[in-house]
């Protein structure tokens, strides 16, 4: 598992990491990873020339000795020094360290073009301008000089790409785009969140020797080699029920195919017994595609509610399945819920459940429970009001939630109790009470239509076998998003194609994880 941790956890880790080391030891190390990950990246690319961007704080400072680093390495090294008070404005040993190396000092009053052309010239940049201590924003003479960097020069944002929000809370525009970025200890939120996560690029973790391992994380990842820690593998006293009985109340008359969708995936994602409650038309598709399905109401372990359900359908099929997805959700049960049935959703459930929305829906959702949005913003992400800003009594809108996709699934999450697995290009699951879980496992092919529906069906067969809601969402956003990659092996896939991923796919990974280390 990735585990990122808050800016303030970071600081106490390197306050007692400091207390027992010589002064100025951890940003040498920092330094010295720097200037490695760069030397390498320069060797791959057979570049010659580096431009540190040079801020105020100790980012800055990291970013000064790198360069030197590099400069003794025989690398034609420049630095531009951003603060207005020039050589007097800057980490004054790692000056030093530069001047003593030869690197060229550049200083803003050369003016913008004198700067764009040294910027121009470099094969690779080090980021060095606000780290950790950084405002979100550029300034503008910063972000001029990050214009003026040439598209084949390598970016390597020191510990976070400058202009992001550290705790990844709130989107920026105004940021550096990096191609890596080498952060120090661990990772910070905003290299896992979807604020930050597509101008870190890469993601390079240098080890300094602080500790942060019994600290709770704020953002977490689940990797590949997790998957055989959390999947249901049955027992050889296991049968059927015991394995869990998944409940799908799903397809309609109007969108039948949905049934199949969600049946095929718990199928292939090995649910001990399925049954289907629906109208007509998708039972007898999922006859036909799922045999192994039994059709129609009866005991089960978990419910999932909601791919293809047609909720404004009045007919008396249509009604008596809905009967059963109101039951479900008033139920002590664990459910997961999506499309149609989020609609269902009255507010808080104790029992385990899963709401699946993507922007729009959760947008919808919070309307309908009663949040509102804020003032309308012009259209950028950073002018977007926040999810706790909600003066105006205007509905949540579907921007609002991408401007702060975090903010808006945790408002979700605590005006339901449930578990909110935001569906987007990083997946986001929140639940209250645990560290944020953020997914990427997906390629963008995987936004296609039915896709949700499979995505139901392997969390609603966790859900059956007893997973936490928590763990369910995150293991299940995973598989789905591991599956597709594969499906998809960079060209265009279709949602009954991930469906029927799902079986090699949880072999393989289950096997990653039989024969990794303990
Ligand atoms: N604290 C430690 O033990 C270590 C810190 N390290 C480095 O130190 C960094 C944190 O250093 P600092 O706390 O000095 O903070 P930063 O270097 O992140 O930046 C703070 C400085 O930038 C200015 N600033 C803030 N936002 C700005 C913006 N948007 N545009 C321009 N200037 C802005 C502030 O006024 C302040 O002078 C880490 O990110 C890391 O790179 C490393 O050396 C490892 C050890
Ligand atoms: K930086």
């Amino acid at each position: 598992m990735i585990r990122a941790h808050s800016v303030e956890t970071v600081r106490a880790a390197e306050a007692a990491a400091m207390a027992e080391l010589p002064e100025g030891e951890l940003m040498a190390r920092a330094a010295r990873g720097l200037a490695d990950v760069a030397t390498a990246r320069l060797t791959d690319s057979g570049g010659t020339t580096v431009v540190g961007l040079v801020g105020a704080g100790d980012n800055g400072g990291d970013t000064l000795y790198a360069v030197a680093h590099l400069a003794e390495a025989g690398y034609a090294c420049a630095v531009v020094l951003l603060p207005a008070a020039g050589r007097d404005g800057v980490h004054a040993g790692g000056l030093e360290a530069a001047d003593g190396a030869g690197v060229m000092v550049h200083l803003v009053a050369e003016g913008p073009e004198a700067l764009a052309q040294v910027v121009a010239e470099a094969d690779l940049v080090l980021d060095g301008i606000v780290g950790i201590g950084g405002r979100p924003g550029l300034r503008p003479e910063a972000a001029r000089l990050v214009d003026a960097v040439d598209d084949d020069a390598w970016v390597l944002a020191v510990d976070l790409a400058s202009g992001l929000d550290p705790a990844g809370e709130s989107g920026e525009d105004d940021a550096v785009w990096a191609d890596e970025t080498v952060t120090f200890g661990t990772p910070k939120p905003v290299h896992l969140l979807p604020a930050g996560e597509a101008a870190t690029g890469r993601l390079t973790v240098v080890d300094i020797g602080i500790e942060v391992d019994e600290v709770p994380a704020a953002v977490e990842r689940l990797e590949w080699d997790d998957v055989a820690a959390l999947w249901p593998v049955p027992g050889r006293g296991d049968d059927k029920y015991s394995r869990g009985v998944l409940g799908l109340v799903a397809g309609s008359e109007a969108y039948p195919g949905a049934a199949v969708l969600g049946a095929t995936a718990a199928a292939e994602a090995g649910v001990g017994m399925l049954r289907l409650v629906a109208t007509p038309t998708p039972v007898g598709l999922v006859h036909q595609a799922v045999p192994e399905a039994v059709v129609g109401d009866g005991r089960v372990q978990a419910w999932a509610v909601g791919p293809g359900l047609d909720t404004e359908a009045t007919d008396a099929d249509a009604v008596a399945q809905l009967d059963v997805a109101r039951a479900a959700l008033g139920s002590e049960l664990p459910v997961v819920v999506d499309a149609g049935g989020l609609a269902l959703v009255a507010g808080r459930r104790e029992a385990p459940t899963v709401l699946t929305p993507h922007a729009g829906e959760l947008a919808r959702l919070l309307t309908r429970l009663g949040t509102t949005g804020g003032q309308r913003g012009s259209g950028s992400a950073s002018s977007s009001p926040a999810a706790d800003e909600l003066p105006a009594g205007r509905p949540v809108t579907a921007d609002d939630v991408r401007a702060d996709p975090l903010g808006h699934a945790r408002r979700l999450a605590a005006l339901t109790g449930a578990t909110v697995l935001l569906k987007g290009a990083t997946t986001l699951v929140v639940t209250e009470g645990h560290a944020v879980r953020s997914q990427a496992d997906a390629p963008p092919w995987l936004a296609t239509a039915g896709a949700g529906d499979v995505l139901t069906g392997i969390v609603g067969t966790l859900l059956a076998s007893g997973l936490e809601p928590h763990d369910a969402a995150a293991l299940g956003a995973l598989v789905h998003g591991v599956t597709a990659d594969r499906v998809s092996n960079g060209g265009p896939l279709r949602a009954l194609a991930v469906a029927h991923g799902i079986r090699p796919t949880v072999r393989d990974l289950l096997a990653r994880g039989r024969s990794a280390p303990a």
